[in-house]
């Protein structure tokens, strides 16, 4: 029998076979078990300006309403959600998201301008609206079958937050898992490195799972006009949230492409 393979060198090999995003390596962040790029000055500051008042005035926001504990609650970020594939469908907390099929000619051409520059295709985007630094988005991971996610920021700068917390499964099926009660304590450890407004100050990068798990956070700036690229293994062991900043009183919208699976369409 050959020696078991990491889910991180199963993932890469995965990978291969869909398409990666394409960025210079001088934008990768550089994390354990992740592939992340983050590109400040992905478009121009006029430009994401402009972008961020015309999306503002789309009619399809909405807040959609989230099954929590049980209770019907009002979730307070609005959002807008299109798909390239006419059958595709989400459900989201539980319910089906409000999907529209024909993108606008501002959203179609933006998702286009992101596809060349990162060489990969996308069927789905979620628009999401940040009125004010109240509004937030929990310490959460996306799905697993969103290979390549690309966010873009538009509007009012807010911190984001990305937190190495591996799937149970994850290290379960890694060649190395440290044992369980190490692994708990670690995932709490007051001692978490944070690179705080410095996404590539950092601790080294493993590639795979070969290591243990070492507790890190990265904190940095989402700037007007910037893009976050996330793919391959991340979500397995990373969390992202937009804590709430409630000084900031400015808004943001961030477009979130996502290669969802046609599997998963609900026809
Ligand atoms: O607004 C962002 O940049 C992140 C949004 C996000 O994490 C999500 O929609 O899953
Ligand atoms: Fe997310």
């Amino acid at each position: 029998m050959g020696k078991k393979r990491s889910i991180a060198q199963e993932e890469c090999d995965g990978a291969l076979q869909v398409a990666v995003a394409k960025l210079p390596p001088s934008a990768s962040l550089n994390m354990q078990n992740a592939d992340v790029y983050y590109v400040e000055d992905f478009i121009e500051k006029a430009v994401a300006d402009d972008w961020y008042k015309e999306l503002l005035d789309l009619d399809t926001w909405y807040q959609p309403t989230l099954k929590l504990y049980g209770k019907s609650v009002i979730q307070s970020r609005k959002i807008a959600a299109y798909s390239t594939d006419p059958n595709f469908k989400l459900k989201y907390s539980g319910q089906l998201v409000d999907m529209h099929y024909e993108y606008p000619p501002l959203l179609r051409d933006i998702q286009g301008m992101v596809e060349k520059r990162l060489g990969v295709t996308f069927n789905h985007v979620m628009l999401n609206l940040y009125e004010d630094g109240s509004v937030y988005i929990g310490n959460h991971r996306d799905n697993m079958e969103n290979r390549v996610i690309a966010s873009l920021s538009l509007g009012t700068p807010r911190t984001f937050v990305m937190t190495y917390d591996p799937l149970q499964s994850a290290l379960d099926s890694s060649e190395s898992a440290p044992p369980k009660k190490r692994r708990r304590k670690q995932s709490n450890a007051k001692s978490t490195a944070v690179a705080d407004q410095n996404p590539k100050s950092a601790t080294p990068n493993n590639g795979e799972t070969s290591e243990p798990a070492k507790p890190e956070k990265r904190v940095w700036t989402l700037a007007n006009g910037s893009l976050v690229v996330m793919q391959g293994v991340t979500q397995r062991f990373w969390k992202h949230s937009i804590p709430k900043e409630t000084k900031i009183k400015g808004g943001r919208i961030s477009l979130t492409f996502r290669q969802l699976d046609t599997d998963n369409v609900d026809s």
